[in-house]
């Protein structure tokens, strides 16, 4: 009874919101039970018909909020206050530490700027030739399935494709995931990132303790995968930190001029508060690059192929394009510049990051009360010590921002009106947005170039099937056909 009544004050405040029947103490259990990794997409469907873009939820003593509503979720996502990352990313703490993704105040503020110079687009036009060299490696790879008649899933593909290419961006390192090189820093970083969204889906696993005691052989495996990445980035940043002190003291000195950057050797040479980086501070954000610029960017670019494979039209004006701008002979070098004028590529890339938004939820613990104004709720304030989702792939669905949301439509970003850039935010917006947008999107510029030219992509295999994770997964894989281009 006391905490039913202690609860009232931000009952009282957050009156204004719908939402299921809360069962007191309990709250809305009735609504999470059978709720899964799978059915939650229909279901957040279904609740937003029922209670509308914003509805509220407790579970027990926990206030939730749910938001597919631009008007609210740029309030919140613009604001330098409410920055705090949600405990569900405490999984990854043992990975990550507290780097970019994870951390909040001070240091995640001094980390960003720091940063942010890593990913200056000077440095990115260097990549370009990193991109291009993975992507061919990739083309060989696939040609073993084409074949014109059998589906297979291009997941596991292009994942290997992404983890070479940040490993060499990220490190300066080829790990040679695609080739079966490095395997046992590989596979200890692609075991990790299945574990990671296996026990993402499962709350209670959240707790160590209880990760520990009811799978303790998947904990030890978990451990032995951390000291095998966590000893291969400790390794790497030496041997660079190294050579950059030799380079230094040599009389012609500078690395940077000889050799292409790695954003290792862009945090190896900044300063906090005139204080070099530790290795365990660079540890920390090399392993976030790992992992934040590996599967996120896989997925996007597999659901790209899934559903151009299931879009011949599209496909087909994407091939004159690249044929335009870089010539049918392929004579015209691939360069940032030229990798801009791929406008219809841009739009394609937009619109499977709509329908398949890699990051499908970002969640936050407001510190602070959140007052907020909106055209419908009216002014209010959700309390401090709240949860606060934003349903980014809701978002995504809303017919007032997607004519026809259903349907795979690329030109609806040539002339795209939107009320305000909050409506689309697959790589979220605000001071916490993506530092790798950029990055990704020049990534999957490149990779489609080479697959499109050398394959056409083909409707086969099993549908598409939605599972919720910290990035978007599909039950049956992403499958598709491939039959070798005759150029
Ligand atoms: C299609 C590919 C990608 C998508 C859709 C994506 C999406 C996102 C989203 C939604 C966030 C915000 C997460 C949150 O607030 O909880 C984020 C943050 C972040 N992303 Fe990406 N990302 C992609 C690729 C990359 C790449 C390639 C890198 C690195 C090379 C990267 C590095 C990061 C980092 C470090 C953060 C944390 C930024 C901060 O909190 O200041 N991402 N990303």
């Amino acid at each position: 009874f006391w905490i039913h009544l202690s609860q009232k004050p931000r009952r009282d405040a957050v009156k204004n919101i719908n939402g299921p029947y809360n069962i007191p103490l309990l709250g809305a259990l009735q609504e999470s039970y059978g709720l899964t990794p799978e059915n939650i997409f229909d279901k957040s469907f279904e609740m937003g018909l029922k209670y509308g873009l914003v509805l509220k939820a407790w579970i027990f003593n926990r206030l939730i909020i749910a938001s597919g509503d631009a008007e609210l979720n740029e309030q919140l996502l613009s604001s330098t206050v409410q920055i705090r990352k949600h405990t569900l990313y405490s999984i990854l703490h043992e990975w990550l530490g507290n780097g970019l993704l994870t951390s909040d105040g001070h240091k995640w503020y001094t980390r960003r700027r720091v940063i942010t110079p890593a990913f200056h687009f000077k440095i990115l036009e260097e990549f370009v030739e990193v991109f291009n060299r993975n992507s061919k490696t990739l083309v060989n790879c696939l040609a073993t399935k084409a074949d014109g008649k059998s589906a297979f899933d291009v997941y596991p593909f292009v994942c290997a494709h992404t983890l070479d290419i940040i490993a060499e961006t990220a490190m300066g390192t080829k790990v040679n995931a695609q080739t079966g090189g490095t395997k046992q820093y590989t596979n200890a970083v692609l075991e990790m990132t299945k574990t990671v969204a296996w026990r993402f889906l499962r709350i209670h696993l959240h707790s160590d303790f209880l990760f520990s005691v009811l799978h303790p052989f998947k904990k030890r495996q978990s451990e032995k995968n951390l000291k095998i990445m966590h000893d291969f980035t400790h390794k790497v940043i030496k041997e660079r930190r190294d050579a950059l002190e030799a380079s230094l003291k040599s009389a012609n000195g500078d690395v940077a001029t000889k050799k292409r950057m790695a954003l290792l050797d862009v945090l190896l040479q900044s300063t906090i508060d005139g204080e070099p980086l530790t290795d365990e501070d660079i540890r920390e954000e090399v392993d976030t690059f790992m992992f934040e610029g590996h599967d996120t960017t896989a997925t996007s670019m597999a659901c790209s192929l899934y559903i151009l494979a299931r879009h011949p039209r599209v496909q087909d004006k994407l091939l004159a394009e690249i044929n335009q701008v870089y010539g049918e002979d392929f004579s015209k070098p691939i360069t940032l510049q030229s990798l801009n004028d791929l406008k219809y590529m841009e739009c394609v890339i937009k619109e499977s990051l709509r329908k398949f938004p890699p990051v499908p939820l970002i969640a936050r613990n407001l510190t602070e009360d959140f007052k907020y104004t909106h055209s419908i709720l009216g002014d209010g304030v959700i309390p401090a010590g709240s949860e606060f989702i934003v349903i980014v792939f809701g978002m995504g669905y809303d017919p007032q921002a997607f004519d026809n949301p259903l349907n795979f439509i690329p030109e609806r970003h040539e002339n795209l009106d939107l009320k305000s850039s909050f409506q689309f935010i697959p790589f979220s917006a605000g001071p916490r947005n993506c530092i790798g947008q950029k990055f990704a999107m020049y990534e999957m510029k490149v990779t489609l170039i080479h697959v499109i030219r050398s394959f056409e992509l083909l409707p086969l295999g099993e549908a598409f099937v939605p599972e919720l994770g910290i990035v978007l997964r599909s039950v049956t894989g992403m499958q598709l056909g491939l039959r070798k281009r005759t150029i």
